[in-house]
């Protein structure tokens, strides 16, 4: 087991966000979150992140308990994360972007960082726009650089926060392919996301959020069957 989450809940105000969300995600799985727009998924990331506090629960980190630990801690401990609107630095180059995000997650020796950044690049399907200016790449580009960003932390858990929304279809098969490749060499990963085909081409278990509540989780396929979730998520008459 990688991460539990139980019972936990966040309120904004009178705003509950978050509802008593319990979860258990064993290493090495893909699990996707889908719900609708303002359910509580990025709140949800921004918990396990530290980026928020919970009200109430507990959040388990490879068996540590890091309910009140703050995001860098969790960083460390192999927390790594995209954002849904991709902001680099835009006057450094992509390899410049990489460095900093290694140096900020982990730190270590500067030769080993290179080397590291090196690799994540050529898994991203980088290494040839190395020393361009991120300000001047392609959206996909931009994606995969977020997802090096992310990875250059050297992360155990990455959480992926719709990155594939914007893209053409050709586009996101090709990012798809990069997500599988970063799961297959064990990395967990859990990825918010609307753009369903993509997703679900990918993740073991779907995770449906709805007003902060689990409202189903199990396998992919039986999650989208459901009456329920195709009534409030997709917003059908069935
Ligand atoms: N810092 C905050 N302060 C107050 N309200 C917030 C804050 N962050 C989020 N909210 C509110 O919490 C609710 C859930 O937001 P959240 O971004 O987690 O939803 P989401 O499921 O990720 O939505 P989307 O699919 O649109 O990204 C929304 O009503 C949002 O306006």
């Amino acid at each position: 087991m990688i991460l539990r989450l139980e019972n936990v809940s966040k309120s904004f105000g009178a705003l509950k966000v978050t509802d008593g969300v319990t979860v258990t995600v064993p290493r090495g799985e893909a699990l996707g979150i889908i719900g609708p727009n303002g359910a509580g998924k990025s709140t949800l990331f921004n918990l396990i992140t530290g980026n928020l506090l919970a009200d109430e629960g507990r959040i388990e980190l490879l068996g540590r308990d890091v309910t009140r630990a703050p995001a860098m801690d969790r960083v460390r401990m192999g927390v790594g994360r995209s954002f849904q609107i991709p902001q680099p630095f835009e006057g450094l180059s992509v390899f410049e972007n990489l460095l900093t995000a290694a140096a900020f997650g982990r730190g270590g020796r500067e030769a080993e960082m290179v080397d590291d950044c090196a690799r994540i690049l050529e898994e991203t399907e980088l290494l040839r726009k190395a020393n361009l200016l991120a300000g001047s790449l392609s959206l996909l580009d931009r994606k995969r650089l977020e997802l090096a960003r992310a990875l250059a932390t050297g992360p155990e858990l990455l959480l992926l926060d719709e990155i594939a929304g914007g893209l053409t279809e050709g586009e996101c098969k090709a990012l798809v392919a990069t997500i599988k490749a970063i799961q297959a060499k064990g990395t967990t990963i859990i990825w918010i996301e609307h753009v369903l085909h993509a997703l679900t081409s990918v993740v073991e278990r779907l995770l449906v959020l709805d007003f902060g509540r689990v409202i189903g989780i199990g396998a992919p396929d039986a999650i989208m069957a459901s009456q329920q979730v195709r009534e409030i998520y997709l917003g059908l008459e069935v």
